[in-house]
């Protein structure tokens, strides 16, 4: 099992026993009183890929660029043990509770932005050392595509793949395929994992950007 990234651990917090990062509660999740928070792998794709042992290359303190972050709940996380995290959501509603979450983080940068629409973020974001995804969306391996310009040539992607969001129909196993397929244009996939029985019919991806096109 890799090392889990500095700033996140497997406590007993309230009733639970699991994953857990230090921060300001975000969502009515069980908290202790030394300021640990659960970080349920069933509620979050990034939680499962750690809680698998999938090799994720996070040691804490990176830079992170966040694709659909959400109301926030994985990226207020991220935000508790990385660096600089900026946080892309395209749907007004959930940034509204992302806004409050970031409210008492002084590292999380929440962005109204299209992740399929970089041009438009990248006077905003610096180079990051991990890009992860989350957008649960048709053309996922084309967004982490546009979105490799950000990332150091040393960097990571920590993709979650949604088989329904591709295809509802398709054997996932092979909407999988086709996402890697195209993924590996521009990244050199090191890890592949499903998130059963996190989360069904997702895989997790660990890439890195491919220094030759192919
Ligand atoms: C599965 S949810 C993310 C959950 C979140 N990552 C978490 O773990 O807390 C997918 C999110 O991606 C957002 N999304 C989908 N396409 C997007 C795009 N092109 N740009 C930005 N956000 C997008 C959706 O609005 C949705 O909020």
């Amino acid at each position: 099992m890799p090392d889990l990234p500095d700033g996140v651990e497997r406590r007993d917090v309230g009733s639970e026993t699991g994953l857990a990062t230090q921060g300001p509660p975000a969502y009515g999740e069980p908290t202790d009183g030394a300021g640990w928070r659960h970080w349920n792998p069933r509620r979050s794709k990034l939680g499962a890929m750690l809680e698998t042992g999938m090799d994720t290359g996070l040691a804490g303190g990176e830079t992170v660029l966040y694709l659909g972050a959400a109301a926030g709940t994985t990226v207020s996380h991220v935000a508790d043990f990385a660096g600089p995290t900026y946080a892309v959501e395209f749907a007004p509603r959930p940034v509204r509770d992302l806004l409050g979450v970031a409210e008492d983080r002084d590292r999380l940068f929440p962005l109204l932005k299209d992740a399929r629409k970089p041009e438009t973020y990248a006077h905003v974001v610096e180079p990051v050392d991990v890009v992860v995804q989350d957008v649960a969306t048709r053309g996922q391996a084309e967004v982490a595509l546009a979105n490799r310009e950000f990332l150091h040539d040393d960097g990571r992607l920590l993709m979650a793949v949604k088989a329904r969001s591709e295809d509802v129909t398709a054997d996932p196993e092979a909407v999988f395929d086709e996402v890697v397929e195209t993924l590996s244009e521009g990244y050199e996939v090191l890890e592949r994992e499903r998130l059963e029985p996190y989360h069904a019919d997702h895989l997790g991806v660990v890439a890195r950007p491919r220094r030759e096109p192919r």
